[in-house]
């Protein structure tokens, strides 16, 4: 018997307009001729997917390739043009700096904020508000706007945020980048924590032995397609060979 599905992807694919700017004369003659202004570009063709519950997976391939379009669109802050996205359980994770975060807010305000976006009750966010401080160990910034943050300020506080609400499904998208050594190595562990208490790991990356420690299953997109998925180590043998 398979285990259950965490992430189901049915058939999912993705195109975008690439607008190029023209100017008018070049406009209005190609509105007269009924050429399109705009070129399609298919990001994603059609893509199944399914991830067990308490499977760890990369996403790898070269840039462009649709990975963390993939990772979006199984995150829900993009929709498909075809196909079908279901994620069973809390769902959290990084994929953008500064994502669900109001520059306005200060960093304790938006610990609140981003917290309770992730679907998570004020009471359990108070229970556990001091242990993701102390994750996030950014000091007096707490009370500082978030508009004044680096970009590792602004991930120490994401992450803390992320994993201490207790995902089901992480994913998490080349982020960790931007973190000191010291941050990088906490985030490390604990995502392997999270991955011993049975959480699913779905991880964008280009960082191969990175993703050989983290990862079990690892699934390789070429230009828009699924073109190898497996285990970890033959996955990131197809890309070492493919580079
Ligand atoms: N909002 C958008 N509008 C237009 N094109 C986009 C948009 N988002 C992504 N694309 C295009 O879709 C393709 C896939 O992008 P995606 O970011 O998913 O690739 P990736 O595999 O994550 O690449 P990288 O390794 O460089 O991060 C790229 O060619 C990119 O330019």
């Amino acid at each position: 018997m398979g285990r259950v599905c965490a992430v189901e992807v049915d058939g999912i694919s993705k195109h975008f307009s690439l607008r190029h700017t023209h100017s008018l004369k070049e406009s209005v003659v190609w509105a007269l001729q009924g050429r399109a202004r705009r070129d399609e570009f298919t990001a994603l063709h059609p893509i199944d997917l399914h991830v067990g519950q308490g499977e760890s997976v990369a996403l790898l391939g070269r840039n462009g390739s649709g990975k963390s379009t993939l990772l979006k669109l199984v995150a829900g802050v993009m929709a498909p043009d075809t196909g079908e996205v279901r994620v069973r359980g809390r769902l959290a994770g990084l994929l953008e700096v500064g994502a669900g975060f109001h520059p306005d807010l200060t960093g304790r305000e938006n610990v609140y904020l981003n917290a309770s976006i992730l679907g998570v009750e004020r009471a359990e966010i108070e229970e556990r508000f001091d242990d993701i401080v102390a994750f996030a160990d950014i000091g007096q910034f707490l009370d500082t706007q978030v508009r004044f943050y680096s970009s590792g300020m602004f991930l120490r506080l994401a992450f803390a945020v992320a994993v201490h609400t207790e995902p089901d499904v992480f994913l998490v998208d080349e982020i960790l980048a931007v973190g000191d050594e010291a941050f990088r190595t906490k985030c490390l562990e604990r995502i392997e924590l999270l991955r011993v208490q049975g959480r699913t790991l779905v991880v964008v990356s280009h960082d191969l032995p990175l993703v050989e420690r983290l990862c079990d299953r690892g699934v390789v997109l070429d230009r828009g397609h699924l073109v190898t998925d497996g285990p970890i180590g033959a996955a990131v043998e197809a890309v070492r060979v493919a580079r």
